[in-house]
């Protein structure tokens, strides 16, 4: 069942940046992935949703509430954290959560003790909870960072950027905690990383240049591209010219050698070797394919 409902989003920036070009996107319960490139629009549109920015036109309804004309209701309904919460003032992790939980409205004391303590049992920072948030590693931030956004219980949860900075170990651990939150509210994972949305959604959308270019399932869009991507070794002096003869989506360093991958319907020529697509080429075909369509319209 749809929860959220975009139309036709739109945003252009004071400077002539349009961030958000009629972005249109339909999301039910469970973890979404919202992949792009840097200056893709992510953060424009995570902002929008969060009723922090207002579009220039389009609609967004949550549960059938009009968000732009209700946005308290919004608010009182989402959990948000953003790609800079970086806030770390010297005061424990169970005294910031409960002054948080203060303003997120949690006043019963009782029940905000409770509930603070069991977000950070949750979030694996319990033991640490006298611990000042300023002494937190990266791992522990984000974790704080999603303890904060689940106040409340929201049934909209937006994470913009959570991993960027992480080690393998803390990414895990993160990954953990997300896939866990997101079985009956909607999440919006917004990255540039391929991998988080490979190991947490179901669902996915790939925005460059301000537009959605690319939704789907990522197993359905992984399958639709079995056969087009083909791998080659070839040297570094010729990667020009391989880049000017095919569609060269990515190259990869492999063993110590040189792979291109290139996007063709058939062998585009000897030497080429076809390769089950990751998701990372469903993501770089995506990319390409934009990016030819923009070199086309300015021609
Ligand atoms: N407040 C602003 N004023 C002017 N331009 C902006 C503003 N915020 C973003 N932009 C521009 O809008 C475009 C989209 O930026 P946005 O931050 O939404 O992208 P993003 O996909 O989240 O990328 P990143 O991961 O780098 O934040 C970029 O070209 C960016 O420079």
């Amino acid at each position: 069942m749809v929860r959220l409902k975009i139309q036709q989003l739109t945003k252009s920036y004071q400077n002539g940046v349009k961030a958000l070009n009629d972005v249109n996107l339909n999301i039910a319960n469970g973890m979404f992935g919202l992949l792009g490139p840097n200056g893709a629009g992510k953060s424009s549109l995570m902002r929008t949703l969060a009723t922090l920015q207002l579009p220039d036109a389009g609609q967004i309804h949550f549960d059938g509430n009009d968000v732009l004309q209700n946005p308290q209701e919004m608010r009182n309904k989402l959990g948000y954290l953003p790609q800079d919460f970086g806030v770390y003032p010297k005061v424990s992790a169970f005294d910031l959560l409960n002054h948080l939980a203060v303003l997120k409205g949690l006043q019963n004391k009782n029940e905000r003790k409770e509930q603070v303590l069991s977000l950070l049992q949750q979030t694996n920072l319990f033991e640490v909870r006298k611990r000042s948030v300023s002494t937190f590693s990266g791992g522990m931030r984000q974790r704080f960072g999603i303890a904060q956004a689940l106040l409340g219980n929201p049934q909209l949860i937006i994470v913009d950027e959570p991993t960027a900075g992480l080690d393998p170990q803390e990414r895990n651990r993160f990954h953990d905690l997300l896939s866990e939150i997101g079985e009956d509210r909607v999440v919006i994972l917004s990255t540039h990383i391929v991998e988080d949305v490979n190991d947490l959604c179901p669902e996915m959308a790939v925005m460059a240049g301000g537009k959605l270019i690319l939704q789907g399932k990522p197993t359905e869009l992984t399958q639709n591209l079995n056969g087009k991507i083909w791998r080659k070794v070839i040297d570094k002096v010729d990667l020009i010219s391989y880049s000017s003869a095919f569609n060269v989506i990515s190259t990869r360093i492999i063993s110590w050698k040189l792979h291109v991958f290139v996007l063709a319907e058939q062998l585009p020529a000897a030497g080429f070797e076809p390769v089950y697509p990751s998701l990372e080429d469903v993501y770089f075909s995506s990319l390409f394919g934009s990016a030819n369509q923009n070199l086309e319209a300015k021609l």
